[in-house]
């Protein structure tokens, strides 16, 4: 099997499995796990269950050798054969913002596949994609350079946008964390932004990151004082939306250099995440370096 094959078995069951993820929510709202995950935070029935349908799927691959989620303490080998050579290693927030069940709003998945071990920096990542579970469920795919949004129809990927980009004029911003907790450079930052954008925050990344990729802006989740690395982790969330947002004309940033170049030392470590349109980014890098 040859890489691209493997790719196209991941995004083609993740766009397989999205709907019944979406079918299992109504059931597991307001309940919870009952345990942490690997990053100390409160897990939602919905998280073990999307994790576990996703696990079933990907695993099954024959590609498919390595899976890594959110909701999981380390990398399962889950087939013969390391990365590369037609073999590809999934990484997975199974269910992003999964604390808007409870007010039912916007969620999402997403995935990185890489041609490496993991955990495996954004530069090593040959796809990245998520899965927005609005209205409508729709798929967000970047691959060779390009960006294709795609509706999930019964499982199955209808192409609906092309060659993606960020629309030239930025229109909005959403920010997380709490005002007194961000540092004073991204305070002052921040203070400039709203004067020029609107607000969009909708507390899943997924969605507020569509928000940006659909009109242009920035979403951050920054550097907090209590959390110098801010909250969202690099493997599972940072990279692979670098991944889409550089490829649709973006760019990305910890602060100080593209989310894909940051190299990892843990699967769940988390980073700041700075995306959207080139000009604000290069504004948040300025603004902390003064
Ligand atoms: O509740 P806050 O602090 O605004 O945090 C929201 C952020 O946390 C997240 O929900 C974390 O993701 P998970 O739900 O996958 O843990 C992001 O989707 C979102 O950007
Ligand atoms: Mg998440
Ligand atoms: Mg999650």
């Amino acid at each position: 099997m040859v890489a691209h094959e493997s790719v196209d078995d991941v995004l083609e069951t993740v766009a397989a499995v999205a709907p019944d993820v979406r079918d299992g929510l109504p059931g597991r709202r307001l309940t919870e796990a009952g345990v942490e995950n690997p990053s100390g935070e409160t897990v939602t029935a919905a998280d073990v269950h999307a994790d576990e349908l996703f696990f079933e799927a990907l695993g099954a691959i024959d590609g498919v050798v390595e899976y890594a989620s959110e909701e999981r303490e380390s990398v399962v080998d889950v087939g013969d054969g390391a990365p590369g050579d037609g073999n590809v290693a999934v990484a997975i927030d199974p269910l992003d913002g999964s604390s808007n069940l409870a007010s039912n709003n916007a969620m999402g998945t997403v995935v990185g596949v890489a041609e490496d071990s993991l955990p495996a920096a954004g530069e090593a990542l040959v796809a990245a994609a998520y899965v927005l579970y609005g209205p409508i469920t729709t798929m967000t795919v970047a691959r060779e350079g390009t960006v294709t949004t795609y509706v999930l129809d019964g499982g199955e990927m209808r192409a609906v946008e092309e060659d993606v980009t960020l629309p030239e004029e930025p229109v909005v911003y959403g920010f997380g964390g709490r005002v007194p907790d961000w540092p004073d450079a991204f305070r002052e930052y921040a203070r400039e932004v709203e004067t020029e954008l609107k607000l969009r925050y909708g507390g899943a990344m997924v969605g507020d990151v569509n928000q940006v990729l659909s009109y242009g802006g920035i979403f951050a989740y920054p550097a907090l004082e209590s959390a110098p690395n801010g909250k969202l982790r690099l493997q599972f969330e940072g990279a692979p939306i670098a991944k889409i947002v550089e490829a649709a004309g973006g760019a990305s940033s910890d602060g100080e250099q593209s989310l894909l170049a940051v190299e990892p030392t843990e699967l769940h470590q988390r980073v700041p995440v700075h995306v959207g349109n080139g000009a604000y980014v290069d504004r948040l890098e300025a603004a902390l370096a003064d």
